[in-house]
């Protein structure tokens, strides 16, 4: 099969859909790779890398598009992408489609086969393509809370961790999953008081074991909510239900009870936030604020560490793109993390969550790919 990898355009992106070697890895298994000039740039990956790995350098994207059977992105595609896409081409990407109406037009009418990470899905329910992300994400964000709590920065001027005599920042995470014990591994270790929020008690169980007690968690009702908040100087937004628009769990109503100058980071602004006040910020531009609340929402997060986060996503995405590249769709048939990845084929929604989120009717994977 003919890969194709463009360069990364939106704000502040730096990480690339190919690392080098996962490049070697697809030449080895016969198939050919074009890569956009300055691609792996952003990692300190130049063009020569990419030619020993066996790449061919391209000028422009539009090169890229128009050849490449299958599209290896990071990111959702932008406007000037989605219009270069086709109805034989496979885009394997982040897509975040759920509260993303404008993209999923775009996709649609393109007729293209668009297989999102975040959705691509293994037997026990687990996310693999999206959990290095949510990772990175997870230990960002708690990074981000620590500069956005400096009083330079509009927050209420607080350490994480205190000093001896002096105690410590309440950070609150709602969402025990990858991004919220990431979270509370990085805010406990700097000696923050961490609360997990949740509402599976199993993985509340789990973060007890995991954590020895060094942090608290507690069942999410709207009043363990409200208590835990309203005394928060940090609160990380961590929740997921897969592929849907993230619930807006922390009203405007209650950001009026909160302490001036907390800090929220919402993660989950890539699937719309889950705070009411939340809207998509950018690297260059990160918070704002509301009602006196530090609010950080960048989607990209990962983005400002690509050198990281480029490797542990290629670690992940490899065998399911080098599956992809040897039978097409017909791996994405038989394979059951692929097919729950598939979202978009040939004009058909085929992911429900997100057929429910925006109003298109659902069809299965199977029913779309047999069509
Ligand atoms: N902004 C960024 O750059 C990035 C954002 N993310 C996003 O972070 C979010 C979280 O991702 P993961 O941690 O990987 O998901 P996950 O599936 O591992 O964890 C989500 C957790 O939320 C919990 N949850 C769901 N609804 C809840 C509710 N109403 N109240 C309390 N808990 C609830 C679930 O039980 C689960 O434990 C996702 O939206 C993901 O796309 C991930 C990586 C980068
Ligand atoms: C998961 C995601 O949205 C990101 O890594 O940018
Ligand atoms: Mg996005």
């Amino acid at each position: 099969m003919r890969i194709g990898v463009p360069k990364e355009i939106k704000v502040h992106e730096y990480r690339v859909g190919l690392t080098p070697g996962a490049v070697r890895e697809y030449v080895a298994a016969g198939h050919s790779v074009l890569v956009e000039t300055n691609a792996g740039a952003g990692i300190g990956a130049d063009d020569g890398a990419y030619r020993q790995a066996g790449a061919v350098v391209v000028d422009t994207a539009a090169e890229v598009f128009r050849h490449a059977e299958m599209i290896v992105k990071v990111k959702e595609p932008q406007p000037s992408e989605w219009v270069q896409l086709r109805e034989d081409q496979i885009l394997f990407t982040y897509l975040h489609l759920a509260p993303d109406p404008e993209l999923t037009k775009g996709l649609l009418g393109s007729g293209c086969t668009a297989i999102a990470y975040e959705t691509v899905t293994d037997p026990n329910g687990g996310l693999p393509l999206l959990a290095p992300m949510s990772e990175v994400a997870g230990r960002l964000s708690i990074e981000a809370a620590a500069n956005a709590l400096k009083r330079s920065a509009g927050g209420r001027g607080i350490l994480l961790g205190g000093v001896p005599g002096v105690q410590p920042a309440r950070v609150v995470v709602i969402g025990g999953g990858v991004v919220g014990t990431h979270a509370a591994r990085m805010a406990s270790g700097l000696g923050a008081e961490v609360t997990v929020l949740d509402r599976y008690i199993p993985r509340l169980r789990e973060l007890d074991e995991l954590f020895h007690g060094r942090i608290r968690t507690r069942f999410s009702t709207i009043e363990a909510m409200e208590q835990e908040v309203f005394a928060a100087d940090a609160v990380i937004g961590a929740v997921l239900v897969p592929g849907a628009s993230a619930p807006k769990l922390v009203t405007r109503e209650m950001l009026k009870r909160m302490r001036p100058g907390a800090v929220i980071v919402d993660v989950a602004i890539d699937q719309g936030g889950c705070f009411e006040t939340s809207r998509p910020t950018t690297h260059a531009d990160p918070t704002y604020e509301v009602e006196g609340i530090i609010h950080y929402c960048v989607a990209n997060m990962p983005g400002a560490v690509p050198l990281t986060s480029s490797y542990a996503l290629n670690n992940a995405t490899l065998p399911f793109g080098l599956a992809i590249a040897a039978d097409g769709l017909a791996a994405v048939l038989d394979n059951p993390y692929l097919r729950s990845g598939l979202n978009i084929h040939r004009g058909r929604v085929t992911y429900k969550a997100v057929a429910d989120s925006l109003g298109f009717t659902f069809v299965p994977p199977e029913d779309a790919l047999a069509a």
